[in-house]
């Protein structure tokens, strides 16, 4: 079985808090590639960065991203990065793939201080900017669909994207 629906989208664009809402309203289990990936390195997101660097948590991230299609959990949330391996892109053919599109500023506000995301540590503004420039095409590659977040509510743009799936 495949996943119901995944979610990409930029950090702050609400995979986890509008995925974990969706999932609860279909009734499906919710996943998010983030979590998989403390389980398997026993250590949250900052210290597999800190001790181990980013490639090796993009490693990481290819094989929890392909472990969690394969599973076909109900409602898949990808880590705001998955979207760069090729790998992954490649992967994601055939699925039901939404984009949560987000723009800086509603992302700036959202992440604040960049609390829990390595990569938004030091001056989350411009590293957003940056992200999202350089993501803003791949994001649009995988996606089948695409739902705007900004102004939107989480119970919004879950409802929006509970209309696009079959009933
Ligand atoms: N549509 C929305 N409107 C307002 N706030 C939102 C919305 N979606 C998410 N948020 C808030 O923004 C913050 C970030 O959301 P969330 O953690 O779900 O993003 P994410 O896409 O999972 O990010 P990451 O890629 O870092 O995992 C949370 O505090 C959440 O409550
Ligand atoms: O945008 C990114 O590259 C990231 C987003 C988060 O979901 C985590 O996967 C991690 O903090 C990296
Ligand atoms: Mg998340």
């Amino acid at each position: 079985m495949a996943p119901v629906v995944v979610l990409v989208g930029a950090p702050g664009c609400g995979k986890t808090t509008v995925g974990r809402a969706l999932a609860a309203t279909l009734g499906v289990e919710f996943r998010d590639t983030d979590t998989d990936i403390e389980q398997m390195a026993g250590k949250p997101i900052p210290e597999i960065f800190i001790d181990e660097g980013e490639a090796h948590f993009r490693t990481l991230e290819r094989a929890a991203v392909a472990a969690a299609l394969a599973a076909g959990t109900g409602v898949l949330a990808l880590g705001g990065g998955a979207v760069l391996a090729e790998e992954t892109r490649a992967a994601l053919v055939g699925h039901r793939v939404v984009h949560l599109s987000v723009e800086l500023p509603d992302a700036v506000k959202r992440v604040g201080l960049g609390a829990g995301r390595p990569l938004l540590a030091i001056n989350p503004r411009a590293t957003l900017k940056h992200l999202l420039d350089q993501r803003r095409p791949l994001y649009a590659e995988v996606a089948t669909e695409t739902v705007v977040t900004d102004g939107q509510t989480p119970a919004a743009v879950v409802a929006e994207i509970a209309a696009l799936l079959p009933r």
